[in-house]
């Protein structure tokens, strides 16, 4: 799915991210148009003789690494060394994710790698965030989901599918609220309440994850270190 800057602006970040990798490294293997970019340079790195493997997030990550020849493994059998995941917004180095639906799978695999380096495009940049919140639900919890959503002063709307009737169900089977609290002035502490929320599988509030924001700019790829 297209979302964000222009696909110049990916490719710097998404490519600029995996000069981190070397040999040997196991990389988890984040979803979306940016990730996307880092995961074909794998690929090309692979083909070069380098010893890589890769943990996907995600059936679009999956087929996408597969294609390109990455050998995979899973959380079961590996940590990553580090992990390249993209962002919907980015402030103060706390991410909203989840615009692919995939942030539940992002979550484990990038809050087990060693380091999170996050790929984005200068339209991700913001000084507080205010983007929708992805929250995974399991599909029998959406009503009281939502209910809870709303007691904690957010606007949550199911996420409805394109070319599909109905709702987007995820690669974990489930539904997702896309939850509006408009400027959010305490992620940590929303991020918190969600999570206690029964039925909530993972939201995609990402506090205290990233090590290093990769934003690929038409001048170059600036990189903040956390
Ligand atoms: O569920 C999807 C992910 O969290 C993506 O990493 C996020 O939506 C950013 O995707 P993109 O790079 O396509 O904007």
């Amino acid at each position: 799915m297209k979302r964000g800057g222009s696909d110049e602006q990916k490719r710097a970040a998404g490519e600029s991210a995996v000069d981190a990798v070397s040999n040997g490294m196991v990389v988890g293997l984040g979803t979306g148009s940016t990730t996307a970019y880092a995961i074909r340079k794998l690929g090309r790195l692979i083909d070069d003789g380098m010893d890589i493997e890769g943990i996907p997030t995600s059936y679009q990550s999956r087929q996408l690494a597969r294609e390109v020849g990455i050998p995979l493994t899973s959380l079961e059998d590996a940590t990553p060394d580090l992990a390249i995941d993209g962002a919907d917004q980015v402030a103060d180095g706390t991410l909203i994710k989840g615009g692919g639906a995939a942030h539940t799978r992002e979550k484990l695999v990038d809050a087990a790698a060693d380091r999170l380096l996050v790929v984005v495009d200068p339209t991700k940049e913001a000084d507080a965030l205010d983007h929708p919140v992805a929250v995974e639900v399991l599909p029998d919890a959406r009503r009281t989901v939502a209910e809870a959503v709303t007691d904690l002063g957010g606007d949550p709307q199911l996420r409805a599918a394109e070319r599909k009737d109905g709702p987007v169900v995820t690669d974990n089977g489930n539904l997702v609220l896309d939850c509006d609290f408009g400027t959010i002035e305490d992620p940590a502490a929303l991020a918190r309440e969600l999570s206690m929320v029964p039925g909530v599988l993972e939201h995609g509030l990402f506090v205290g994850l990233a090590d290093e924001i990769h934003c690929g700019t038409d001048d170059g790829v600036r990189v903040k270190e956390l």
